[in-house]
């Protein structure tokens, strides 16, 4: 080696690190000759003792003298220390120490060493691992102090800001070494490190009492001051006095940050409620000023390179970054919160908790209550109230940290996946904890001697050949046959052609098909052919989809030159309808299955209703309209009378409800009286979609639903039932949801319906001519049984069961669902949904209808208004992951799935109490999961291009 590449290479090496270990061989030769020439100097009862004894001294001789020795960059220090574990460890494979011996001085060595000499010990450890851990049975003896001694450490290094490697390396060996159901290494209690043990500045009140106690004032100047303090306690707080009791509030958090347990005690909460309510907006204040000032720096006419400057001075920052937490007094508090990281670290301590608390709901609670978790169970339950205030709060939390510059957005998403994944983790250890004892039972059976095999030969057929005399593979080619001898030529001929022809075909489908191999018995070509078939069909129309809705694509625009062109033939040819009073308007800006299957429901089930449809076209096909008065004509008896027939003709009109005048021209052509009511269906729908652009979802569902509402005024038209939905609640206080439930939406859709329902109370307070009806939907699923009718969003659907629908048929070039989020909290941590079927949501339309004649006596109990809601649903939860295996069997597509963060606006659980519409109305939906994920599965099935390829 050249000079320079020795520099080199020492230079790679370690200070204070040298390597002149002695090998492991060596070690134990050694060992063994010591142990052969000491065997008659000791009794053999003493030698153990003897031997711990020396050993022990000669490891922590050399311990002692860490300080001194590291001060030498050229120590030998570590090499001696390594050695000296060798020898322990190489006397304890010899048996002659006791099996624990390395560990109980390694225990001592950890617990006294420096941080930087435990992780040289730990590397030992490392490289040691298989011959310490040999013939280790966890949760005795050697496993139990080896345990205890990494997790001490660990507790160690957690108070030190710069370790994280270190402990990574830690777990890594834990979990290499210990079983999977292992949990001691996994914080299931909820125990941060030590308690933490306050910061506060007394109070004035708090220091003048304490100065009353100290009895150095006379009695006149007690009262003198007594009456300042009364004075001082009139008026408002100082500015300093504000700042010190936000100095304690903010410090008191670390106290349950510190020691979750403090929530089994009364009040904790509280305390805990009001702090953080305190807090957050400091904080966010702070976020707020800091991204003022980042962009008025970055604004104007500031390049990129100016704007991603905060990302630079990040990762300088990182090396810089200090820990504060004992650096702390009033004053410096602004200071601290003005820091990005300060604020950072508070943030993630808080989400921790947070996370932590949601592991206290009831059914949280329900989940880990067995015999063997129950010292685990603190006890304390998070009421529904609380719970929604912890779910809220860390909300906050994660927009917060998105908020605070720069890279929020990253880092919050760094910090949400470091939780999901530890709540995981804990969740598989947990689970895996029974493991044990579940399958104790087949462990023990499975070492009981097996019963005496019955065959002879391997297996009973070939006994039996055995037993027929076949004997050696000559008598094999002439395989046996009932009434044939062996050897016959047309058996001969027969078997080869149809071995020839099943090797042949497995062969060829082992190259192309083998997934179908697992599905098949042994040999089973038939039932191989017909899987491949089966499969090959699927591909078919796949493939067929995939074209048809990339030509569909292309030939969007011609196609929508061309509906507007069929529209307004259409328009041209309408006839004017005869007004009658049973005429009904049924206005769809989307026509979603929903409307349409209720047109089918109105028109042909009670064929007392006209329909008009007002549509602009913007979620919908025109040929569903005719789909829908078609399969009504043939629901009708064959004598049907002209009237009868007419029910089942759709006037439709291309209109939209944001343009007055448009709506205003379709009323104008019925007259004054011409329309008995209306339906309101139209709106936009997706709640994700409506986060992103609030003001379109405004403008298209609350401005619409006011201009069709003044223009029926003005027709003379009050009556009205009206598409709301369930997100009205929010996240609902109580599950099954009441109608009585404060209104609460959490997203902009949601708040649009609110929005609307509250004009039409409005408007049937202000105006006895008035009477409407809000029906709040849970989740309409499934489609018409007859195939012929179903949901065909335009795009990619952004609802669950459709997307589903798609991805089985091929429509969404993807197998793999997006779940949005597993941490909520129900049972399975996906979102619960009452889902209800299309066909039992029209009859629920229709049966508000009803309630709107005049004879009516759902307003009875409401003199004031004819207004009232009701909640549309079956009463049943339904989590995300049963829906996707609902829909495994309907469709016997292999959806897979994975788990991503949540959706914005979504909420854990929407389940009706429907029994108000029950008790009223004469609703109930009663159709089951299975019936709606088959007839949704018919109608994709039977409609892989929707309705476009009708066109
Ligand atoms: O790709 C997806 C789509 C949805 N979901 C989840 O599936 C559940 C149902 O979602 P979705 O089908 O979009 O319905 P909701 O968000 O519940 O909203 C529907 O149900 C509401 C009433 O409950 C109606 O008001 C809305 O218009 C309607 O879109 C939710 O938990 C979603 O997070 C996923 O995990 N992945």
């Amino acid at each position: 080696m050249s000079g320079k590449g020795k520099k080199r290479a020492r230079s790679k090496q370690a200070p204070n690190e040298d390597m002149t270990s002695l090998q492991p061989k060596k070690i134990n030769e050694l060992v063994k000759k010591t142990l052969s020439d000491t065997q008659a100097k000791s009794s053999p009862e003493n030698r153990k003792s003897q031997w711990e004894y020396l050993l022990k001294n000669a490891v922590f001789d050399l311990a002692c003298t860490e300080g001194k020795a590291l001060q030498d960059k050229h120590t030998k220090y570590y090499s001696q220390l390594r050695d000296r574990l060798d020898v322990v460890l190489t006397f304890t494979e010899h048996e002659a120490c006791e099996q624990t011996l390395p560990f109980t001085v390694l225990q001592d060595l950890l617990e006294t060493q420096t941080i930087a000499s435990c992780s040289h010990i730990f590397s030992w450890i490392e490289a040691r691992a298989e011959r310490l851990t040999d013939g280790l049975v966890p949760q005795k003896g050697k496993a139990l102090i080896l345990l205890r001694t990494l997790n001490d450490l660990l507790r160690r290094l957690s108070k030190m800001g710069s370790t994280t490697i270190f402990c990574g390396r830690i777990l890594t060996f834990l979990s290499g070494v210990f079983p999977l159901g292992e949990r001691s290494g996994v914080n299931l209690r909820g125990e941060y490190g030590p308690t933490w043990e306050g910061v506060k500045v007394p109070t004035k009140a708090e220091s003048e009492a304490e100065d009353v106690v100290m009895g150095d004032t006379k009695e006149s100047e007690k009262e003198e001051d007594k009456m300042q303090v009364d004075d001082e306690a009139k008026k408002p707080a100082t500015s300093e006095e504000k700042k010190d009791d936000f100095y304690n509030t903010f410090w008191s958090l670390q106290l349950p940050f510190s020691k979750p347990p403090l929530f089994a005690q009364p009040n904790t909460f509280d305390e805990f409620k009001e702090a953080v309510n305190k807090v957050i907006p400091v904080i966010r204040e702070a976020t707020a000023k800091e991204r003022a000032m980042m962009g008025s720096r970055s604004g104007g006419s500031v390049s990129l390179k100016r704007k991603r400057e905060p990302d630079t001075e990040e990762s300088s920052a990182a090396t810089e970054y200090f820990f504060a937490k004992f650096l702390t007094s009033p004053d410096l508090l602004d200071l601290e919160i003005a820091d990005t990281h300060f604020r950072r670290q508070f943030l993630f301590q808080l989400a921790i908790l947070l996370t932590h608390l949601q592991t206290f709901t009831k059914a949280a609670k329900a989940v880990w209550a067995s015999a063997r978790n129950r010292s685990l169970q603190m006890d304390f339950t998070l009421e529904p109230a609380q719970a929604e205030w912890v779910q809220e709060t860390y909300a906050k939390v994660m927009d917060e940290l998105k908020q605070t510059q720069p890279n929020g957005r990253p880092f919050a998403e760094t910090v949400s996946a470091i939780l999901e994944r530890e709540k995981n983790w804990v969740n598989w250890k947990n689970q895996l904890f029974g493991l044990e004892e579940a399958t104790r039972d087949i462990r023990r059976k499975m070492r009981e001697p097996s019963e005496e095999w019955p065959w002879t030969l391997g297996s009973e057929s070939l006994t039996e050949i055995w037993e027929m005399g076949y004997r050696d593979l000559s008598d094999l080619q002439n395989p046996f046959q009932c009434g044939h001898g062996p050897g016959s030529p047309a058996i001969i001929k027969l078997e080869e052609n149809k071995q020839r022809w099943a090797w042949l075909a497995l062969r060829t489908a082992r190259d192309h098909h083998l997934q179908h191999f697992g599905k098949i018995g042994t040999g089973d070509i038939e039932l191989l052919a017909k899987e491949i078939e089966a499969e090959k069909r699927l591909l078919r129309t796949r493939e067929r989809t995939r074209k048809a809705c990339k030509r569909a694509k292309m030939g969007m625009l011609r196609w929508r030159l061309r509906l507007i062109d069929r529209l307004y033939e259409t328009y041209k040819r309408t006839r004017r309808l005869r007004q009658t009073s049973d005429s009904i308007h049924l206005q769809c800006l989307s026509l979603s299955k929903t409307s349409l299957s209720l047109a089918v429901q109105a028109t042909s089930k009670t064929r007392r209703y006209k329909v008009i449809s007002l549509d602009n076209g913007h979620n919908s096909h025109p040929n569903a309209l005719s789909r829908v008065s078609a399969l009504s004509r043939s629901e009708l008896p064959a004598d049907a009378s002209e009237q009868d027939i007419e029910t089942t003709k759709i006037d439709n009109h291309q209109c939209d409800l944001t343009r007055r005048d448009e709506i205003r021209a379709v009323f104008e052509k019925y007259g004054k009286g011409g329309i008995w009511g209306v339906v309101h269906i139209a709106a936009y729908k997706a709640v994700g979609e409506s986060v992103e652009i609030p003001l379109t979802y405004y403008e298209n569902n609350v401005a619409a639903t006011l201009f069709l509402l003044q223009t029926m005024q003005e027709y003379g038209c009050t009556r009205i039932v009206y598409s709301s939905s369930a997100t009205v609640y929010g996240i609902p206080p109580t599950i099954p949801i009441p109608e009585t439930t404060r209104l609460k939406a959490d997203s902009p859709y949601g708040k649009t319906k609110v929005m609307s329902e509250t004009m039409l109370d409005d408007l049937c307070h202000a105006d006895p001519k008035w009477s409407a009806i809000s029906l709040r939907y849970f989740n309409p699923a499934g489609a018409h049984p007859s195939g012929q009718i179903g949901e065909d969003p335009k795009g990619r659907p952004g609802n669950l069961l459709p997307l589903l629908a798609h991805m089985a048929i091929g429509r969404v070039d993807a197998t793999t669902l997006k779940v949005f989020g597993n941490d909520y909290p129900t049972p399975d941590g996906t979102c619960v949904r009452d889902y209800l079927h299309i066909l039992d949501l029209a009859a629920g339309h229709l049966l508000a209808l009803e309630a709107l004649t005049p004879n009516s006596k759902v307003f009875d109990a409401t003199p004031e208004a004819r207004y009232k809601a009701y909640n549309l649903g079956q009463g049943k939860g339904i989590s995300v992951l049963e829906i996707i295996e609902a829909m495994r069997k309907a469709t016997g597509f292999d959806f897979k799935y994975e788990i991503i963060g949540r959706r914005r606006g979504d909420v854990p659980d929407l389940t009706a109490d429907p029994a108000l519409a029950e008790k009223e109305l004469g609703f109930k939906a009663n159709q089951d999961l299975s019936i709606m994920c088959r007839d949704l599965w018919n109608f994709q099935s039977k409609n892989p291009e929707g309705y476009g390829k009708f066109e």
